[in-house]
């Protein structure tokens, strides 16, 4: 099958196998960016989000924007018809020479996503295009330094996330690549992905080039990793993943590449159960329903900023990250609703990120979402997230809270226990609020 199987650990890779690090558990937001020749059409059919979608139309349909590649080559597709409408069937390279970038200012990016509050950012370095976004060995010159662009923008990216003072990680497509590949369109989950050698050794070797020039600390594969390149050997991934660990000693690798190793599971908009269980998880999505700019989509395709706290809430009260994408512009700029999330976002960090940076679980999930209520745990204090305000009752979580010490970010807030629970009188500008207590022990 060609998505990720759920992966197992051959002997060969439980070498790798390592607590955590803090700085991701802990992190609670990450930032992705998708970004290549698919955001000059920037166009895909705003179908409905990953896991709403029959399989069955989801090829020829395809909300993802960045898939733009494979849905023009469907015969028949909306995105088909619109290529030849629009771009008059010119070949897809072309997409890649007509983009420029012209404002793209990494850092100016950067500042964006650092004031969301985020602990790490990572870029596509590769999609399942192709086209790399640094002069990649082997590409021979199908890249973003060499054409379009003409600039290294991992490298760019890189220099502005450390910059910014987060960590950088590097996405990196494993088990697609149409260019290298040459299959025909994908039209079903099961269609033939590259696994041959000669692929292997030539994804190994982008692999150890991201590491030696960008050091990134997150190696986020995609897909899965070719089969011929999973068996030891001097350019198999057990070699990448020993050379990342050797100069990067705190990074860490998500569960997208094959039967291998990972230090935190993934899921994709849904959010499946066989992940999201424990603290090394994380759910990726994008604002809207594509990874890449999509022009078709609108306010009503978008999460609110209201939408994307209460989803970073619930996935961190969870264990988990929240991965959110940012579908840049051709011009390197971000789409203005995009912006407009990721600044809300920001806003709610400033008042209430206290309650979910460095957080774990506290106690079980709420059986009901009426009211809605999520709990996290940090070392100081137990944080109540509701969205309302007024008189709210709180049940009383697996600890006993000391109700004498309710506040709501630095302001004391009057609390009484009343028959099972405790009632909070909550006043903010700002929702959903955290109401943060001591514990009695
Ligand atoms: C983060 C997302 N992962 C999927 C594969 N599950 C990709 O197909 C998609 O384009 C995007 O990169």
């Amino acid at each position: 099958a060609m998505f990720k199987t759920d992966p197992v650990r051959p002997d060969a890779y439980r070498e790798f196998e390592r607590p955590l690090p803090e700085w991701f558990r802990g992190a609670a937001l990450g930032i992705f960016v998708h970004w290549g020749p698919y955001s000059v059409p920037a166009w895909a059919e705003p179908t409905g989000e990953l896991g709403a979608v029959p399989r069955e139309e989801w090829y020829a349909h395809n909300p993802y924007a960045e898939w733009y590649a494979n849905t023009m080559r469907i015969e028949g597709s909306p995105a088909q018809m619109h290529h030849e409408r629009v771009h008059g069937g010119a070949p897809y390279d072309d997409f890649l020479d007509a983009w420029k970038a012209e404002d793209f200012d990494a850092d100016e990016v950067l500042a964006v996503v650092a004031a969301t509050g985020a602990g790490y950012f990572i870029p596509t370095t590769k999609h399942h295009d192709g086209v790399t976004l640094w002069d990649a060995p082997g590409t021979d010159g199908r890249n973003t330094v060499a054409r379009g662009p003409r600039q290294d923008l991992i490298g760019a990216f890189a220099d502005a996330t450390r910059a910014a003072g987060l960590r950088f990680g590097v996405y990196y497509s494993g088990g697609l690549d149409w260019h290298f590949s040459g299959l025909p369109p994908i039209e079903h989950d099961d269609d033939p992905a590259p696994d041959d050698l000669a692929y292997a050794e030539y994804a190994h070797d982008h692999v150890i080039d991201l590491i030696d020039r960008y050091r990134p600390d997150i190696l986020w594969g995609d897909i899965r990793w070719p089969v011929a390149g999973i068996e030891p050997g001097p350019k198999s991934l057990a070699h990448a993943f020993q050379t990342f660990y050797e100069r990067v000693p705190d990074g860490v690798v998500n569960d997208r590449w094959g039967e291998s190793h990972w230090d935190f599971r993934t899921s994709e908009y849904v959010h499946g159960t066989a992940v999201e269980v424990g603290e090394a998880w994380e759910n990726t999505r994008g604002i809207g329903l594509s990874f890449g700019h999509n022009r078709n989509e609108t306010n009503e395709h978008l999460l609110s900023a209201h939408e994307a706290v209460r989803l970073l809430v619930d996935v961190v009260s969870r264990g988990g990250n929240l991965l959110l994408n940012i579908g840049l512009e051709a011009s390197g700029r971000i789409p203005e609703l995009q912006r407009q999330t990721l600044e809300g976002i920001g806003v709610w960090n400033r008042h209430y990120g206290h309650a979910v940076v460095g957080a774990r679980p506290e106690g079980r999930m709420p059986a009901s979402d009426e009211p809605w209520i999520r709990w996290t745990r940090t070392d100081d204090a137990v944080h109540a997230v509701v969205d309302q305000t007024g008189p709210v009752r709180l049940p009383d979580p697996d600890r006993v809270l000391d109700e004498s010490t309710a506040r709501i970010g630095e302001r004391h807030v009057t609390a009484e226990r009343v028959d099972g629970g405790i009632l909070v009188d909550v006043e903010d500008a700002v929702t959903p609020v955290a109401i943060s207590f001591r514990t009695r022990d």
